[in-house]
């Protein structure tokens, strides 16, 4: 049985009875296979399971989705129920902010510049802000996040690592469809046309791994995929198609790298991304 709270203080109290150790999943709800998989691996690796539900204002541009984002608690703590989550913590907007918006705020520094931050100016400001609130709140031993929001799981360690956050993060691989689809709650809002389209990310993908593994070197890597997107349904439209270092850090790229993707449909903005193992150089 999973036991919900809603306030700070009801989850200090809930939290005070647990012993050993506490793995937090933060979600932002409408629960899928990939939330899953985060559920599974926390559930292995501590004592106890506790998962957040928090659509964060804080996040979202004035022009995104927090209005129309899907809300489904009911659903969210059957899933949760049903994985052996010990303690779920779904706050209002005004339990976690009672003083609306904070003034103090975390800065995501170059690292959240990149990106999604240039596409989605304030984001990982209010995703590094929410986060490192509810590490205070749960006092966590683990964090799970998932590869699928890659720069987001860089940007969070590259925090906890900065500031000295008493926390390990763990990243969990892109849980997909069988047909490379990578799950995300946004994937609801695809109509079955634009669901087809949306495929076009994952094979983007594909193409710059099977270049990579054909031996090709960054460039053609990034060409290869490049082409790939060519091929796309035209209704995408291309946000960055870019290979990086693993940690996103600047500078040419060699032996282990990411190639990720952003694009919309329609208005519904997807990302996805990849290990690139690339050829060591002659
Ligand atoms: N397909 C997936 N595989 C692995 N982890 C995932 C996947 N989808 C989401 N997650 C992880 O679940 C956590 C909560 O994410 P969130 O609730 O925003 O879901 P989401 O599907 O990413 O939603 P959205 O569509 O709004 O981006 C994050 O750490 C995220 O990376
Ligand atoms: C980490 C997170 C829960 C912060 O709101 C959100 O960005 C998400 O769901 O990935
Ligand atoms: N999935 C990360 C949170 C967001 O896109 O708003």
């Amino acid at each position: 049985m999973s036991e919900l709270v809603h306030t700070p203080a009801e989850l200090a109290a809930a939290r005070a009875r647990l012993t050993g150790t506490v793995g937090v999943v933060m979600t932002m709800g409408a629960l899928h296979s990939g939330h899953e998989t985060l559920l599974r691996a926390a559930r292995e690796q501590a004592d106890h399971v506790l998962v957040t539900i928090f659509v964060n204002p804080l996040q979202f541009g004035p022009n995104e989705d927090f209005d129309r984002y899907p809300r489904t608690l009911d659903e969210d703590l059957a899933v949760c129920r049903r994985a052996g989550v010990d303690l779920v913590f779904a706050p209002s907007v005004p339990d976690l902010y009672p003083d609306g918006a904070p003034e103090i705020r975390v800065d995501p520094g170059r690292p959240g510049a990149d990106l999604e931050g240039l596409s989605r100016p304030g984001f990982f400001q209010g995703v590094l802000t929410v986060v490192l609130k509810l590490l205070q709140l749960t006092r966590a031993d683990l964090a799970f996040f998932g590869e699928k929001d890659y720069q987001q799981l860089t940007v969070v360690r590259r925090m906890v690592r900065d500031l000295n956050v008493p926390v390990r993060i763990v990243g969990v691989p892109t849980v997909r469809e069988p047909d490379g689809l990578a799950l995300s709650s946004r994937n609801r809002y695809l109509s079955p046309t634009q669901r087809q389209a949306a495929l076009g990310l994952s094979a983007t993908l594909r193409a710059g791994a099977e270049a990579a593994e054909a031996g090709l070197d960054a460039g053609a890597v990034l060409a290869a995929a490049h082409r790939a997107f060519g091929a796309v349904d035209p209704t995408v439209e291309l946000d960055y198609l870019v290979l990086t270092d693993p940690d996103l850090e600047p500078g040419p790229v060699a032996g282990e790298a990411r190639l990720l993707i952003a694009a919309s449909l329609g208005g519904v903005r997807l990302i996805d991304n990849l290990a690139i193992r690339l050829a060591p150089r002659p």
